[in-house]
């Protein structure tokens, strides 16, 4: 950009100021040509008027010009050697042409200040206010120094000073009021006025003028100098009357064409309007009608009626009920009360669809107007206004308005992130109303949960693809920190975007249900340990670690000691609160690297995390934590008010070894703690790979005897019972499985597992049944029975329908039921004592008998035995077989028979098998005897031919 300065403007107008100068100059020294010596004052000066109009046109720039050339015209006053020889000279000739640029100054002040320059000379006030001020007033006090001057320097004597003066300020004001007109008329082109005065004013002006100077001329010649003189009114005179009279003509003539151009501008504007109104008109679609006033029947409507609704314009006016026929079903009714009710005169609209001729429904805004005259109506005219879009903007946004409300909250904010609308489901979930939001940034939502990278990706997003989707987490206003599924979308307009819409809902109770569900399916419900799914998972990962590190870790496999028998006796809630209390005593001694898990049931299982390369090191700390385990698991407990002590089997097994896979390691832990339950049950044992083969056989046995179950496939042996001459006085029954390829197998074979997998009960009624139909048959056969004594295992007597099997047994056999008595170890009576004393009294008023098998190798209490109803106490045969190598036992066996006797209760000897047993076993007071020495257990055939038969006999 080029600056505009004062310089530029100076050069630019140059030629301007130089012609102004040049004028001035030209039009003084031919004013002087007629003008008499020594001071050659004209009777008409041009350059007052031309310098005057040069610097109203132009400005104060041309007055140096001015200056210069009044220097050149004085100096035909003051020839150019004398100025030069004369200080006093120069000073005049400097003086004179200064007293013509003040002239011209002052004129300028005054006409910009009194006459409010510019303007156009028209009106005769006008006028004359121009000359007075710019001649008169002006050209006074100037050309009285200027006369001075002269007659300082000698070129005017006194005499004529008067005289010089009155000359020179006439012709300065002839000057003015013939030239200023004159310059403006040819160059001032931004007043019409002037152009349109170069023939009236302009050219009578210039002739007048030239008149003047050749009249001043002849006169001079004539040396008539008061005519010369008389002679310079003429261009003055002629110069106002036509500024006069052709200013009024060309100002109304200005005036006529500037209106003229108005009203052109005017009725160009307007056919503009006309044309966008119809533009309007078509875009709006409006169709203008008049109809009958009592018919309906339209009697015109525009071309825009058939474009609308397709119809034809004759059909619109043809058809009698065409307005009726079209108008849509739904609208009917409505129209028709509208129409019924409406019948004051005017303007009144009404809305309505109706259907076009594509079957298309099309919505107008109906203006009519009714005309009454005399009472009736005269005139039905109006417009349909085709708002078919707009209804269709209105519907979307109503739709929206009602998306806006919906359950989602919505944030909107403008694109510098302000926000500028929020909903009502936006305050339910944020707390936030409105007014304490709007204008904020969305960061008064922060939680600080999200890291700066979120936010890195969240905006890189939103620039990339328009669009974030994403879990979010916010606070609430109440502090609480909640997360949200978030929808962020940027709102573009011509590539920019103007507002984020954020759509998002509270995924607080989803997540709640997520974390429930993966709570469910990895955590143990009961005692929110881990379960067997998250074991093996962290399990994989450990091994996984163990590995790369080449270190090892451990598996330590635990199973309450009869749990069963106290879920079955105390009930589920005491079990389940058992099993809770483990599982916290578990986490107690537990290290936090170390996983605890709940594998089902009474199982459990600690994975030790792998820290050590050192094999022997990792057995050691895996010992040391069993053993502190099972310290803690045998501290009482306190279920429901009731201390229970319970013990625990433990296994453990260390890892990796080889390429096991998880479920092998666990197994191997299993396997080692059967051995320890196998083994007598509150021991640790660890893993030996014999022990893979016992758990394989265990298997094997648990599905054979299924079969075996199946099929029947089991025996009864009888082991007679004896007194001290030896003969029998009752018998024990013991199971034998006749397996199909083993042959007779031992119930210390398979009983264990059959109490582990629940078969034991199907074993046992088995037992119960054939137990039955063996007396049942021996009695058919007319054959004296005694007393038959089989095992009842503790799930069997938990059972709470055990007694009623006993029954049942009996009464479908029809045997006596004091042939029949139960032998049960000392741990099945004392779980629930008051059960266990319920099933007894009925068995006994039944009139089974009860035995307590391997009694000493239990709890052996006395005050559970004083509140049972017992018969007979069996002493386990491990004190039997060492009453000879220990005395200890010998007199544990002399206690327990006076003890017994005490009670009344008979006792039985187990596992005599030789003749010194037998022997002492009397001495210390022992009535009955059982074992090797007097029978071994025999098939039912063997025993009655043995037995049975000598009892007949006898
Ligand atoms: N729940 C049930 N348990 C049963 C049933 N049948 C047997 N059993 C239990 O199985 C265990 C082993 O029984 P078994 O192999 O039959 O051994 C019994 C006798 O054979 C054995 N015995 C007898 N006299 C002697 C002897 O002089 N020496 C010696 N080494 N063993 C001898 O003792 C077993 C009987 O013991 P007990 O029952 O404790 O009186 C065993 O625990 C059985 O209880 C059944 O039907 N159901």
């Amino acid at each position: 950009m080029v600056k505009v300065t004062g310089q530029t403007i100076f050069l630019k107008n140059a030629w301007q100021y130089a012609l102004a100068g040049l004028l001035f100059y030209a039009t003084g020294w031919l004013a002087m040509m007629i003008a008499p010596p020594p001071a050659y004052i004209s009777s008409i000066w041009p350059p007052a008027g031309i310098g005057l109009a040069a610097v109203l046109l132009w400005g104060y720039r041309v007055i140096p010009f001015i200056f210069l050339a009044n220097i050149l015209l004085y100096l035909k006053v003051f020839d150019l050697a004398s100025v030069l020889d004369s200080p006093q000279k120069l000073m005049a000739l400097c003086s004179v042409a200064s007293c013509g640029v003040l002239r011209v100054w002052l004129a300028t002040i005054l006409i910009k200040r009194f006459a409010q320059f510019p303007y156009t000379l028209i009106a005769i006030r006008k006028i004359a206010l121009f000359f007075t001020l710019t001649g008169g007033v002006a050209a006074f006090i100037p050309t009285a120094l200027t006369v001075f001057a002269l007659h300082i320097s000698g070129v005017i004597v006194t005499q004529d000073i008067y005289y010089a003066f009155i000359k020179a300020w006439i012709a300065d004001c002839t000057g003015v009021i013939v030239f200023v007109p004159l310059f403006f008329i040819i160059f001032d082109r931004q007043q019409r006025i002037w152009e349109e005065r170069i023939i009236t004013l302009g050219l009578p002006l210039v002739i007048c003028f030239l008149a003047t100077i050749a009249l001043a001329l002849f006169f001079q010649q004539q040396a008539t100098q008061y005519l010369q003189f008389q002679g310079v009114f003429l261009p003055g005179f002629v110069s106002i009357v036509l500024l006069i009279l052709t200013g009024r003509h060309e100002w109304i003539k200005i005036q006529v064409e500037q209106r003229t151009e108005q009203l052109v501008k005017k009725n160009h504007k307007l056919s503009k309007r006309d044309k966008q109104f119809k533009k309007l008109l078509q875009t709006q679609s409006v169709i203008i009608w008049r109809a009958d006033p009592v018919s309906y029947r339209f009697l015109y409507v525009n071309e825009e009626a058939e474009s609308i609704l397709g119809y034809p314009v004759t059909q619109w006016r043809d058809e009698s009920d065409f307005w009726w026929q079209r108008l849509h079903d739904d609208d009917k009714d409505r129209v028709q009360a509208f129409c019924a009710e409406e019948q004051a005169a005017g303007n009144v609209d009404l809305e309505y669809r109706m259907i076009s001729a594509e079957g298309t429904i099309v919505w107008f805004r109906d203006s009519h107007t009714k005309v009454i005259k005399d009472g009736v109506v005269s005139e039905l005219y109006g417009l349909m206004l085709d708002i078919t879009k707009q209804k269709l903007a209105e519907e979307e946004f109503r739709v929206a308005a009602i998306t806006f409300e919906s359950q989602q909250g919505i944030l909107i904010t403008d694109r510098l992130g302000k926000i500028i609308r929020v909903n009502k489901a936006f305050t339910e979930i944020t707390g936030f109303l409105p007014r304490e939001v709007i204008g904020k940034d969305p960061k008064i939502l922060k939680s600080g949960r999200h890291d700066k990278s979120f936010y890195k990706h969240f905006w890189q997003e939103l620039a990339d693809v328009g669009k974030f989707e994403g879990e979010v987490w916010n606070r609430r206003k109440n502090g609480e920190i909640y997360p949200e599924w978030q929808i962020v979308t940027a709102v573009e307009n011509n590539r920019e975007v103007t507002h984020y819409v954020s759509v998002f809902s509270d995924i607080t109770h989803k997540k709640e249900a997520e974390d429930k569900i993966h709570n469910l399916a990895f955590y143990d419900a009961l005692t929110g340990l881990p379960n067997r799914r998250l074991l093996l998972d962290r399990f994989e990962q450990e091994i996984a670690i163990a590995r790369r590190h080449k270190q090892f870790g451990a598996v330590i496999f635990l199973d309450l000691d009869h749990f069963k028998l106290l879920n079955d006796s105390q009930g589920h809630l005491v079990g389940d609160e058992l099993l809770i209390q483990v599982a916290n005593r578990l986490s107690s001694v537990l290290r936090e690297e170390d996983t605890p898990a709940r594998l089902g049931g009474d199982e459990f299982v600690v994975l030790l995390h792998a820290n050590s390369e050192n094999l022997i090191e990792v057995s050691d700390h895996a010992r040391t934590v069993a053993e502190k385990i099972r310290k803690q698991l045998n501290t009482p407990f306190l279920l429901h008010h009731y201390q229970h002590q319970i013990s625990t089997s433990i296994g453990i097994t260390l890892f990796p070894e080889g390429d096991e896979r998880p479920d092998m390691i666990l197994q191997q832990a299993d396997t080692a703690m059967y051995r320890s339950k196998s083994g007598g049950r509150n021991a640790i044992s660890f893993f030996q790979p014999f022990m893979q083969e016992a758990a394989d056989q265990r298997l094997k046995i648990e599905q054979d005897l299924r079969m075996a179950i199946e099929k029947e496939g089991f025996m009864l042996f009888y082991q007679p019972q004896v007194d001290h001459t030896g003969v029998m006085i009752g018998a024990e029954v013991l199971i034998r499985w006749d397996h199909p390829e083993q042959g007779i197998v031992s119930p210390a074979d398979f009983i264990l597992v059959a109490e582990e997998s629940s078969l034991i009960l199907d074993i046992g009624l088995w037992v119960l049944k054939n137990t039955c139909q063996q007396i049942r048959t021996w009695l058919a056969m007319g054959i004296t029975v005694p007393r038959l004594s089989f095992n009842v295992s503790s799930r069997q007597f938990r059972q709470r329908e055990f007694v009623d099997q006993i029954k049942n047994a009996i009464s479908e056999t029809q045997i006596p039921p004091h042939l029949l008595g139960i032998e049960l170890t000392e741990s099945v009576m004392i779980i629930d004592i008051a059960d266990t004393v319920a099933k007894m009294k009925a068995l006994k008023s039944l009139g089974v008998s009860i035995a307590v098998d391997d009694f000493g190798t239990g709890y052996s209490s006395l005050a559970y035995l004083k509140s049972l109803p017992l018969d007979v106490l069996k002493i386990d045969r491990s004190f039997v077989g060492d009453i000879l190598l220990d005395s200890n036992d010998a007199i544990i066996i002399e206690t327990i028979i006076s003890m017994a006797r005490h009670l009344r209760l008979r006792v039985v000897a187990e596992g005599v098998e030789t003749e010194e047993q037998f022997e002492l076993l009397k001495k210390l007071g022992c009535l009955l005897f059982q074992g090797y020495y007097f029978s071994r257990p025999l098939p039912s055939v063997n025993f009655a031919q043995k037995y049975l038969r000598s009892a007949k006999s006898e």
